[in-house]
């Protein structure tokens, strides 16, 4: 380059934009295919509406938030982004495949609690009497019951005399709910608050990555004893499918947590393996087909895929346990399992390096019985630097996985971004996740833009959306695209195309998926564009 002398102002803005544009030049959105002249008219009516919003929403004061600005913490700005039309645009998007979440954290915390009231023999109980100084800290406990024997009380109430531990259904529970908790209601908030992450938890008082993980697991604990139960699991895969499907998403994979070896069936007792699990989730599935094609939105939905998950606790030996499972079930589900993962808080985890010899053992099982079962491994949700939790990133790699989950950390390692780029390993980012799990303070802070300018694929995932009440990805897709001045709707395409790519559908379903989602994009764009030459003219 030459040195900081120009002839003219003009060859200095001349080289200026050339430098911008190299810079830029491994972004997706750069080297794709020249925009439509709908995509190009949206993206224009896109940025120009995200400039007016900045300034009319988030430049406005608000009762309640006193110091918004765009891309925010989402707990706090939650309210302010859903009134946003940006936000309601957005929701309108095809968004291709959600790559990234757990099933037990995709369903609307008051479904679910309305899915569990639904089941009177669900019982609840609480690790202390409910009093107005502990209503907040108590946490609720959920197990279907159906022994008449069972010792249970009429309320969970210190005003009733209630015992700590003892067993009370859920009905008379709610009704019998003190009035000076707030009654039913005050029954209500206290289980949500159990399922959920509010914002006082997340930024005052369990401001650390370790402290709100244990709030974080304490809301898997409370959702377990609801979900796990058969007559409730049919119920709860179908309304997660739904929650995606309603937002734009047309493929899901979620991780599912196995470590559980049984789940509850309908006679109370707890022992249905794994395999009925899988079969519970394939009827679901294809009901779901079969009622879209009858209301003609058989479009909206090409399928679903879980990924095994199991946490990081485990000793290898255990570990051998899960995989082989895994393997098993793949041999009788090949339609449905994706993947294998391990899951938990990466800082206190075990590493995945201890389970190395475990996990190539499960690779070339695989390999040797010709089975697609790849690892699509969670590294790098950390902040460190070289310690442990950051290194997993370098095991994720070498084991093959086929995604990273979050690599929030990835941005540190110049190999590693060349690696994924080149050996097109995807990174499935889940804003929202990342800044509640206290990896970030806010979305301009996220690496996110690091990645993309790197040229690294990248999904934009949800995680865990009953816990910070975000269901779908449009809340995600919000505060990116809020957050940045180059990333516009056309990398949001980008990415949802990627979702698409980087899936483990069958080559059918993808090609299905791709036509299907071109043909959504188009109608999205047009829409948009119209939309943004009728303001033109006003
Ligand atoms: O962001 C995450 N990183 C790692 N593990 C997670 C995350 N979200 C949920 N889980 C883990 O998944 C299991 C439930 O499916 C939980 O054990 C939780 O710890």
């Amino acid at each position: 380059m030459s040195s900081a002398t120009f002839d003219s102002v003009q060859a200095y803005e001349s080289a200026r934009e050339t430098l911008i544009q190299q810079d830029r030049s491994l972004r997706l959105d750069y080297k794709r295919p020249p925009l439509t002249q709908d995509e190009a008219a949206a993206d224009q009516y896109i940025r120009q509406l995200r400039a007016q919003e900045a300034k009319s929403v988030w430049g406005a004061s608000h009762e309640d938030v006193p110091h918004p600005f765009p891309g925010m913490e989402f707990l706090t700005g939650k309210a302010i982004v859903e009134q946003t039309e940006l936000f309601k645009l957005l929701k309108k998007m095809p968004k291709g495949a959600l790559l990234h979440c757990h099933l037990d954290a995709t369903v609307d915390a008051k479904v679910l609690l309305q899915l569990a009231l639904e089941h009177p023999e669900i019982h609840v109980r609480a690790n202390s009497p409910l009093a107005s100084d502990c209503v907040r800290t108590a946490l609720p406990e959920f197990k279907p019951i159906f022994s008449s024997d069972a010792k249970t009380t009429s309320s969970v109430c210190a005003s009733s005399g209630y015992e700590a531990g003892s067993w009370v259904p859920i009905v008379k529970a709610r009704e019998s709910f003190d009035e000076a908790l707030g009654g039913p209601e005050g029954f209500d908030k206290w289980v949500l608050s159990g399922l959920m992450i509010n914002a006082s938890e997340a930024y005052d008082t369990h401001n650390t990555i370790e402290k709100i993980w244990e709030k974080f697991i304490s809301t898997f604990g409370v959702a377990r004893g609801i979900i796990h139960y058969v007559p409730i699991f049919s119920k709860y895969i179908k309304a997660s499918l739904l929650a995606s499907i309603e937002d734009g998403i047309s493929y899901i994979e979620p991780r599912i947590y196995f470590q559980d070896e049984f789940m509850c069936g309908v006679d109370g007792e707890v022992n249905v393996p794994h395999r009925q699990w899988l079969q519970m989730f394939d009827t679901v599935v294809q009901g779901l087909h079969a009622e879209l094609a009858n209301q003609g939105r058989q479009e909206e939905f090409v399928g679903a895929r879980l990924i095994y998950s199991v946490g990081k606790t485990l000793t290898p030996e255990q570990l051998k346990w899960y995989t082989d499972d895994c393997i098993q079930l793949k041999q009788q589900f090949p339609h449905i399992m994706a993947g294998f993962d391990l899951v938990g808080p990466e800082n206190i985890s075990v590493p995945l390096k201890t389970y190395v010899p475990t996990l190539l053992e499960f690779n070339a099982k695989v390999k040797s019985l010709g089975l697609e079962l790849p690892l699509i491994l969670h590294a790098g949700e950390t902040l460190g630097d070289g310690d442990e939790p950051d290194s997993n990133l370098y095991d994720a790699i070498l084991l093959g996985t086929k995604r990273i989950g979050h690599g929030f950390s990835l941005a540190k390692h110049p190999e590693l971004l060349r690696l994924c780029r080149e050996g097109e390993i995807l990174i499935e980012v889940c804003p929202i996740s990342n800044e509640v799990l206290r990896l970030t303070s806010s979305m301009p802070m996220h690496p996110l833009p690091i990645l993309i300018n790197h040229g690294v694929h990248v999904a934009i995932c949800s995680d865990d959306p009953c816990q910070w009440g975000s269901m779908g990805l449009t809340c995600d897709f919000y505060q990116v695209i809020a957050s940045s001045e180059v990333t516009g709707l056309i990398m949001l395409g980008e990415m949802a195309k990627d979702s698409i790519v980087y899936s483990r559908m069958s080559d059918n379903d993808k090609t299905r998926a791709m036509t299907t989602w071109n043909r959504r994009w188009a109608a999205y764009v047009k829409e948009l564009a119209s939309l943004g030459r009728s303001t033109e003219s006003q």
